[in-house]
């Protein structure tokens, strides 16, 4: 499952679970984005937002945040695929790197309903499904309505996208970070261990704008 996970939060971890339970996965590899270069809207958001451009947190504090998240779970493991790997993150690199290190493993790409809205612009749109099956997993607020969309999604091989209903979490990491920002709780929106760390890494203080540093006149 790729994310930026800015912070993880509990939709994610349902999500990988859900998907493990439903298609009897081994193992769950949660892989952070590196530059996660369409961070500047939601196509398909049903609550009427537009999501702006933003600075995303360092790629090690992302990847420890999603190490802490999955680490009471022998099933869930985290790659660097992506955070070591220079430039602009794309898919169809993490998904060749992965068949790289696991030459033998059959691969299913986990993908929340508004990112899948959006997969059409992905790098290499083409070669993405010949390199794992993809599941999209439901989310709270968003469809799969896009005509254009599921046009092309029919017109794929049997098998290769699956939609899955999954426990209804309505978070995201917009939400969280905004809930850090404003000093409300993130508890039981995120893993303890994740609020401990954004706590002890001030992460979303000056979230979404950095202020400007300010010196007392005189
Ligand atoms: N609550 C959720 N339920 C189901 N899938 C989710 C949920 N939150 C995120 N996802 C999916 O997890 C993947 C990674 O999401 P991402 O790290 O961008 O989190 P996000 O909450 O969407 O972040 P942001 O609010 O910053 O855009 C995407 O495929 C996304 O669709
Ligand atoms: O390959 C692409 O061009 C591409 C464009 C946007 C998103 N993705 C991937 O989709 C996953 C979710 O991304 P995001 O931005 O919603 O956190 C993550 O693994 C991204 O690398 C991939």
């Amino acid at each position: 499952m790729g994310g930026t996970f800015d912070p993880i939060h509990n939709g994610h971890l349902v999500a990988g679970s859900e998907v493990a339970h439903r298609f009897g996965l081994d193992e769950v590899i949660f892989v952070p984005t590196g530059q996660p270069w369409q961070k500047t809207g939601r196509a398909g958001s049903t609550d009427g937002q537009q999501h702006s451009a933003r600075d995303v947190s360092p790629a090690e504090d992302r990847y420890l945040m999603t190490v802490i998240a999955t680490a009471s779970n022998p099933r869930f493991s985290v790659s660097r695929v992506d955070i070591d790997r220079e430039g602009n993150t794309y898919t169809v690199d993490t998904l060749r790197d992965l068949r790289r290190q696991l030459p033998d493993a059959e691969l299913f790409f986990i993908t929340g309903a508004d990112a899948l809205e959006s997969i059409l612009s992905w790098q290499d749109f083409d070669e993405l499904f010949s390199l794992a099956r993809f599941v999209g997993v439901s989310r709270p607020g968003y469809e799969l309505s896009a005509t254009h969309l599921a046009k092309h999604l029919r017109e794929l091989p049997a098998d290769t996208l699956r939609m899955l209903e999954i426990p209804a979490l309505a978070i995201s990491s917009t939400e969280c970070r905004a809930r850090a920002a404003a000093g409300q709780p993130v508890w039981y929106l995120v893993p303890d261990g994740v609020v401990q760390y954004i706590a002890k890494r001030g992460l979303y203080r000056s979230w979404p704008h950095p202020g400007p540093s300010v010196s007392a006149p005189g």
